[in-house]
């Protein structure tokens, strides 16, 4: 891994942008305390259920699974293979997610431009530029991230055509109206949506497409539950309603192409990861929220207009 550089005044920012290069990673300071908070969270992180996953085919990835679970490729629960192969089955839900999110980007060239807006370590990254061939540019607040994302390009040979900066997505350094397509997938509850929308309105092309992937709570559940508010808890983040994230697209210029409830595809993945050694203690708050009606696994697929 290389190593980064930290600044935390001017001076030693306009140091460290000149230094830049790839043995130097350029690291802002946070734009709010809360931001500084986010980056340390995920700085830390290293759960066995995202490096686990991650490791069976070099695609780490931090958002969850969907579709019906493969019970003949799990095979008989007493067999000494059969965590390994619950492993790969929680993976390949997960691959199926962003393959879903990717499919609903619509027409993308090789000489396109898209923007991951939270990349994580970057599986979703990597996933559109072997789709595509296109560029992909992610943003995370997290250096360790960033490195690792790079890294992970570096060894496929895809760095020319995949990078990931430490940068708030509420202001990032790209062209006005040139990215051909953005998403954001399990990132949005990090952020305000009116900003978030703002800036994806103003990075995207005329006629492009915005797409994220979600959990959001219920507005016909009245208030956040009180599964909504452990997930909140766990993760740090500020878990928005489904109306929060329609009427913020609205005002920013993105209309809803589609709105597709996801939960029913998604709670297989969770009943599935409850029964595994890996589980974190979070998995209770998502199947019973998906099942009291409070909280919601959505796609919405956007125009720029
Ligand atoms: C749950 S992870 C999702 C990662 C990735 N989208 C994926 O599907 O694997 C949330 C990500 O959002 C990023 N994030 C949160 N707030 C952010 C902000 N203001 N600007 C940039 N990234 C942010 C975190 O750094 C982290 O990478
Ligand atoms: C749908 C919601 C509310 C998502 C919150 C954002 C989040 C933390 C996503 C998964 O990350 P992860 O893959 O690092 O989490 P875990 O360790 O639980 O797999
Ligand atoms: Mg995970």
């Amino acid at each position: 891994m290389e190593p980064s550089v930290t600044s935390t005044d001017l001076s030693a920012d306009v140091a460290a942008a000149s230094a830049s290069s790839s043995a130097a990673m350029f690291i802002p300071a946070p734009a709010t305390p809360y931001q500084g908070d986010i980056a340390r969270y995920w700085d830390r992180e290293a759960r066995p259920v995202n490096l686990r996953l991650g490791d069976v085919d070099g695609l780490y990835h931090h958002h969850y699974g969907i579709g019906e679970v493969d019970r003949t490729a799990l095979g008989d629960a007493d067999d000494s293979a059969y965590e390994k192969k619950l492993i790969a089955e929680l993976h390949r839900l997960e691959s199926a997610q962003a393959a879903l999110l990717l499919d609903h980007l619509g027409p993308i060239g090789r000489d396109d431009t898209l923007v991951d807006a939270g990349c994580g370590r970057g599986g979703s990254m990597v996933m559109a530029h072997q789709r595509f061939g296109c560029r992909v540019e992610g943003v995370t607040l997290s250096a360790k991230q960033a490195d690792f994302a790079n890294q992970r390009a570096r060894e496929l040979g895809i760095e020319d055509h995949v990078r990931a900066r430490v940068c708030d997505m509420l202001g990032t350094p790209f062209e006005t109206g040139r990215a051909a397509a953005s998403w954001n997938n399990e990132s949005s509850m990090y952020v305000d949506l009116e900003d978030l929308f703002a800036e994806h309105s103003r990075i995207l092309a005329s006629g492009g497409r915005y797409v994220t992937i979600t959990g959001c709570w219920n507005p016909r559940y009245g208030q956040p539950s009180k599964y909504v508010s452990q997930i909140n808890a766990h993760f740090e983040c500020n878990i928005h309603s489904r109306r929060e994230y329609l009427r913020a697209m609205a005002d920013n210029r993105l209309v809803p192409q589609a709105v597709i409830d996801l939960t029913p595809a998604t709670l297989p993945y969770w009943e599935l990861r409850a029964t595994s050694s890996l589980v974190t203690g979070i998995e209770k708050a998502f199947i019973n929220s998906y099942k009291d009606g409070s909280f919601q696994y959505l796609l919405i697929a956007a125009d720029r207009v």
